[in-house]
């Protein structure tokens, strides 16, 4: 059974409907990719996953719990976490500090015994962050603040962790660490949902893939069978093959 579950989601904005009949899983230790063309649906359904949009239809679950109807901060505690494709970092705080005041949150929010200060430093190093650890963000490259997005989610001990678009503005050096980064995770247990538009990358980490056009999910499949997929050919105009 996959950990994190979609069944039926539909998301619709008066007459346009973002989200259609989406039914998809994230299972343990797999990451599991989304893509599509600009419009396609994936930033909503990710918001109505995590509970900052309420779908029309359709039920999310993770571990069987039907959590439809959760606010975003009780989703968190079921260990959902997230990064957002505008960064949505405190820029005059060091890159420590953004990714301790996760901690602090987490600590004055469950009974959860942590020694922040040391878990900070745990991930800082885990995400290869602690050369920059006490810069500001607004110092460092976008494309390590990306990495700081996804440490600080990490401060929550999630178990399902939803990337949208983490590897934009990153180069290609940045890009090659952070892969090693998410596959390590993923071994360590973690269920990562990935939306990326950089689809070599895709290719290369995700177990599964679901493609996703005008909010319905048109394939899914390992990364073979999704670039194979004439229906997917077609969605990406003007690509003669995906990836
Ligand atoms: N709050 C909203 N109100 C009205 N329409 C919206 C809202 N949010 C998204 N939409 C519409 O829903 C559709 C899906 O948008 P969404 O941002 O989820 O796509 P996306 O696949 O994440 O795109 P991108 O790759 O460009 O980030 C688009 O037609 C968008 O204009």
């Amino acid at each position: 059974m996959p950990l994190l579950e979609t069944r039926g989601v539909t998301v619709r904005f008066g007459g346009n409907t973002a989200v259609d009949q989406v039914s998809i899983g994230a299972e343990e230790g797999r990451i599991t990719g989304l893509i599509g063309p600009n419009g396609a649906g994936k930033t909503t359904l990710f918001n109505t996953i995590t509970g900052l949009q309420k779908p029309t239809e359709g039920r999310v679950l993770i571990d069987g719990t039907d959590i439809t109807k959760l606010p975003p901060a009780k989703r968190a505690k079921l260990g959902l976490a997230r990064t957002f494709q505008q960064l949505e970092l405190f820029l005059s705080l060091s890159v420590r500090d953004n990714v301790k005041v996760a901690g602090d949150i987490l600590r004055a929010t469950t009974r959860k015994r942590i020694d922040i200060d040391k878990e900070t430093d745990r991930i800082l190093e885990l995400t290869g962050l602690a050369d920059v650890a006490d810069r500001d963000v607004s110092d460092i490259p976008t494309g390590r603040a990306r990495v700081v997005e996804v440490a600080r989610a990490l401060m929550t001990s999630p178990r399902v962790l939803l990337l949208d678009e983490p590897a934009s503005g990153q180069t290609e050096q940045e890009t090659e660490a952070f892969a090693g980064l998410l596959s390590g995770l993923a071994d360590d247990g973690l269920a990562i949902c990935l939306v990326e538009h950089d689809l070599p990358l895709v290719m290369k980490l995700c177990a599964t893939i679901h493609v996703l056009d005008y909010g319905a999910v048109i394939a899914s499949g390992t990364p073979q069978e999704i670039q194979r997929s004439p229906e997917v050919i077609a969605a990406y105009i003007g690509t003669e093959e995906v990836a």
